[in-house]
């Protein structure tokens, strides 16, 4: 129990007449001013990516203070399931629903006191000062004070015991219980507390080896190439020149699925940012590269312009889309809840609730009915997410199995997807989780599945 009980938060005395912005720079103060307005955003329904994009206070940053201000806000949803237990542990009565910022100001303090390791004063007296310095929370600038110094005392011990499953939300823990079972969806959890490595994908005909050493990165099985920390990545030797792509090692299996597409017509149909479509091109396919919004399909341009590749861009949704030729293969990438990327983007527990999974799965499956319309007779189509939910997965394999007579599973064979056995299913599908590869560094969550269309 908190010392502070019976304490007044609301000080009236102690809150700052003038308004409250713009701030004077304070170079201490302004990567913490800046995490604190992403996690605003985050709060509003931003996606993290998003968040920091919009956040004016972000992009004034130098290097290192931009990197201090991701890693906070990153650390701060990572192990938010955790924060929030150890502050609740702290505070004797919740805060009110009107103090969310506060809320996130202790957030913060708690992240650079448990986990970022900053030293406790600079910590707790920023923390105190980002309260202060505005009109609706000054009052609580005291309870801030109060309760950092705990959280940086006690605090540690309190994270310790805290299991993986605090920082997932109930409802994700008990979908992947149920299809993973505990053991798996534990080492899931725990896999979610780690950042993720930067995978390269390199162009086909490089040299992987030369690029291995140039770059001082691991190759792995799968033929990606892995750098364990590489901050800047159009620095990085090969960018400008556009010999590799930056993709992870499991987004880059399910173009594999579909085997030698050189000469082929294959059509990328939900393609942006353009990492499949960047490896289809790269193997000598034709693609046509589709996908509805338009912002993102500049990206796959600019993908391509840099590695110097070539694709037709069609900007459609994916379920009007009407080519004048049926393509040879399809791979279907599906807009899903992305609970496979969390290592990347952990503002996705907090972000994506149940009501979104079943709004996409139904998306799915319509996607799916509508990609087998676009096939040549003994087409092939790879559906696969980034998802580690069984609805946007197994069962979409199952349930376009069962609707569609006409279209056979071909099972998927370990030595496609680099030897990970443990990624096949019984079924024949490939199924990926955040806590294979566990000694390189994981891997992103995917599900793929190999359809073909009878001749
Ligand atoms: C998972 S991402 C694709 C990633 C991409 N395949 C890659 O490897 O870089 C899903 C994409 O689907 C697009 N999308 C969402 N709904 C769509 C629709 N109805 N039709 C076409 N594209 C859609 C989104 O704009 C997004 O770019």
């Amino acid at each position: 129990m908190s010392d502070i009980a019976g304490q007044a938060w609301l000080s009236a005395a102690a809150m700052p007449q003038s308004s409250e912005q713009p701030f004077p720079d304070n170079p201490v103060l302004d990567a913490r001013r800046a995490a604190l307005e992403i996690l605003d955003r985050i709060s509003e329904g931003a996606a993290l990516d998003d968040a920091i994009a919009r956040t004016r206070g972000f992009e004034r940053l130098e290097g290192p203070d931009r990197g201090f201000a991701r890693a906070l806000v990153s650390e701060t949803l990572r192990r938010r399931g955790s924060i929030d237990h150890v502050i609740g542990a702290f505070l004797d009565r919740p805060l009110p629903k009107k103090s969310a910022r506060v809320m996130d100001i202790l957030r913060l303090a708690a992240t650079q006191l448990l986990i970022l390791e900053t030293p406790a004063h600079a910590a707790v007296s920023t923390s105190v000062d980002l309260a202060a310095e505005r009109r609706e929370t000054a009052g609580y600038a005291k309870l801030v004070n109060a309760l950092a110094r705990k959280i940086g005392k006690a605090g540690p011990e309190a994270l310790a015991k805290l299991p993986a499953r605090t920082d997932t939300p109930s409802w994700m823990w008990r979908s992947w219980e149920r299809s993973l079972g505990p053991v798996k969806t534990r080492a899931v959890a725990e896999a979610h507390r780690s950042f993720a490595p930067l995978d390269i994908t390199l162009k086909s005909g490089e040299d992987t080896n030369n690029w291995a050493s140039r770059l001082g990165a691991e190759l792995l099985s799968t033929g990606s190439l892995r750098i364990a920390k590489a901050s800047d990545v159009p620095s990085l030797d090969g960018f400008d020149e556009g010999a590799w792509w930056v993709q992870d090692t499991a987004a880059s299996l399910p173009v594999k699925l579909l085997g030698d597409v050189s000469g082929k017509r294959v059509i990328d149909l939900c393609a942006a940012p353009g990492g499949k479509t960047l490896q289809l091109a790269s193997t000598g396919a034709h693609v046509v590269a589709v996908d509805k919004s338009g912002a993102r399909l500049e990206r796959v341009k600019e993908n391509l312009e840099r590695t110097k590749m070539k694709a037709e861009l069609v900007e459609e949704d994916a379920l009007r889309f009407r080519p004048s030729e049926k393509a040879d293969a399809i791979l279907l990438d599906a807009p899903c809840t992305a609970t496979g990327t969390i290592r990347r983007h952990p503002d996705i527990p907090w972000s994506k609730g149940e009501t979104a999974l079943t709004a996409l799965a139904d998306l799915q499956s319509k996607m799916i009915d509508h990609a087998l319309t676009l096939l040549k007779p003994g087409g092939m189509l790879v559906y696969c997410v980034c998802s580690l939910q069984r609805e946007e997965g197994e069962a979409q394999a199952k349930a376009a199995l069962a609707r569609h007579s006409s279209v056979e599973r071909l099972p998927v064979a370990a030595d496609e997807i680099g030897g990970l056995a443990e990624a096949v299913t019984r079924d024949g599908d490939m199924r990926t989780l955040p806590s294979m590869l566990a000694d390189k560094g994981g891997m992103d969550g995917f599900f793929a599945t190999r359809l073909r269309l009878r001749a």
